[in-house]
């Protein structure tokens, strides 16, 4: 198990009233008058060496739970190439099979780490630029948020120190979309 902990004091926090999970400003969040946190992002040890961010359910999530409604910025074929896939914006950007680009995720949906057996799958909608993360199971609470970014990984998987077992590709949501070629 990969050991985690909290990144901040503040950590950012989302709302799931009603199933749908809405970013809110920190200090609503902070001072919890009208919401239940739902997310949580926190640090994952991927290795001994390499740490980076993960998300986190702070509650359980039932199936197909609206999770994540992450806004994107589209990145014309040729831009990604020339530039885009130089930089470390690589690793943050979903294809956009209709228009041939790739979108750069914003806020949480960026941080939604990769698992062979992931708990969300997701929607592209290529057109308004948004991608919706839902919940393709129940979810518990201190689960980590994963999607599956597809069978050639660039990096080696904390999974390797973790294993889990092969996607659920026939009880999926939706059918499971790529992060990358
Ligand atoms: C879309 S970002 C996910 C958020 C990232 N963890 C962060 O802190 O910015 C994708 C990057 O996260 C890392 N990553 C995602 N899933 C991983 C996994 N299962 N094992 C190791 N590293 C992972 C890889 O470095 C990958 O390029």
């Amino acid at each position: 198990m990969a050991s985690v902990r909290e990144s901040c004091a503040e950590p950012d926090l989302v709302s799931a009233a009603d199933g749908v999970a809405r970013v809110l400003p920190a200090a609503v969040g902070k001072e919890g008058a009208d919401v239940e946190p739902a997310l949580v992002v926190k640090e994952v040890q991927y290795t001994d060496e390499e740490v980076g961010r993960g998300v986190f359910a702070l509650k359980p999530l039932p199936r197909s739970t609206l999770v994540e409604v992450a806004h994107g910025i589209y990145i014309p074929k040729a831009e990604y190439e020339d530039h885009v896939k130089l930089t470390v914006f690589e690793h943050y950007v979903f294809n956009c099979k209709k228009r041939g680009g790739k979108m750069l995720c914003l806020g949480l949906g960026s941080l939604f780490n990769h698992s062979n057996s992931p708990n969300l799958d997701y929607r592209i909608d290529e057109d308004r630029l948004v991608i919706k993360f839902y919940a393709a199971r129940p979810i518990q609470e201190g689960e980590e948020l994963t999607i599956f970014y597809g069978a050639n990984l660039w990096f080696p998987s904390m999974e390797e120190e973790r294993p889990s077992s092969p996607p659920e590709t026939e009880d999926s949501f939706f059918a499971k979309l790529s992060l990358s070629d």
